[in-house]
């Protein structure tokens, strides 16, 4: 199959491109297991694109059943450079209101029960992760956003995503507490996404879709599926707009990320001296320094 640079994996609300031809769809086994569905590769404004669900087509599979590494690793081994994120989230800040657009360009991590490293059985590595989103890839989402002028929608070009564990939604003291903490959105999935995209030296961004203020709003009743499924449906196709106009800028002039070269300097194991096993396991990540 022919190298696919942009990979899109869709969250809550959204399951599928409508806009894709030429339509594949590929099962991928990895030595992570299977990932949370069958990656649906298309074309989309010219390019090739692999598009994944997250929590599967018929939203399966909660949080922390997400089987993260075998979703990065499936579009590593496609050629996926580029990936985005769209995400429903929650949110912490007045401003940020629902239906609004958030690129975050910080994490804070909640989770509890997530495997969030490819590393580990004799090979030792430790990436930066001071920036977690790549400034570049979030820079070319932004202007897409921007660039679509869609109603009812602003958008916000920083922001911090704090990733829950879930899948119950957070308490209310659990809330005020991250707003405490500067945080600007609430989601359950980027994180560990984020941290597997950087390791496999994948540029990743998060287009965060606001559905609700959390439960620590005073004038808004406390989250519930209920809620959020309305305002995913809206969401959801401001999201296909915005994907497919950063997929056409992406494809036109592909942004030098600092995410292509992640592992250079943070491989700590002598790979001539790791274990054979483990080598084989991660050599579609280590390639470049095997
Ligand atoms: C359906 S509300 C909670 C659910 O939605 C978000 O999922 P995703 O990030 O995949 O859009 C949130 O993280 C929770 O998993
Ligand atoms: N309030 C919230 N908390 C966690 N995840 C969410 N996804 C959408 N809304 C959310």
């Amino acid at each position: 199959m022919a190298q696919v640079k942009i990979g899109i994996i869709g969250g809550s609300g959204l399951y599928k491109m409508e806009a894709l031809t030429d339509v594949e769809e590929v099962q991928i086994k990895t030595p992570f297991g299977d990932p949370s569905d069958a990656l649906i590769v298309g074309t989309l404004e010219g390019a090739r694109v692999a598009f994944l669900a997250r929590h599967g087509r018929n939203h399966h599979l909660i949080p922390s059943e997400l089987p993260f590494r075998a979703n990065i690793y499936a579009m590593k081994s496609l050629g996926v450079e580029y990936l985005i994120s769209a995400s429903a989230v929650g949110s912490l800040k007045e401003e940020a209101k629902p239906l609004d657009m958030v690129v975050p360009d910080q994490f804070i991590d909640r989770t509890k029960n997530r495997v969030s490293t490819f590393f580990g059985n004799g090979i030792v590595a430790h990436i930066g992760f001071g920036d977690p989103v790549c400034g570049a890839l979030a820079g070319v989402l932004g202007d897409a956003i921007a660039s679509l002028n869609l109603p009812d929608v602003t958008l916000h070009r920083q922001g911090t995503y704090v990733c829950m564990e879930g899948p119950a939604f957070s308490t209310k003291a659990e809330s005020n507490l991250y707003r405490s903490w500067g945080g600007t959105v609430i989601g359950m999935t980027n994180l560990p996404e984020a941290k597997l995209a950087r390791e496999a030296e994948i540029a990743y961004a998060t287009l965060a879709l606001v559905t609700d203020y959390d439960c620590w709003h005073p004038e808004h009743d406390s989250v519930t599926v209920e809620m959020i499924i309305g305002n995913l449906h809206k969401n959801a196709s401001n999201a296909q707009s915005v994907i497919k106009e950063t997929v056409k800028r992406l494809s036109q002039s592909p942004p030098a990320s600092k995410a292509h070269k992640a592992l250079k300097h943070a491989i700590f194991t002598p790979l001539d001296q790791a274990p054979a096993a483990t080598k084989e396991q991660l050599s579609l990540i280590l390639q470049k320094y095997l």
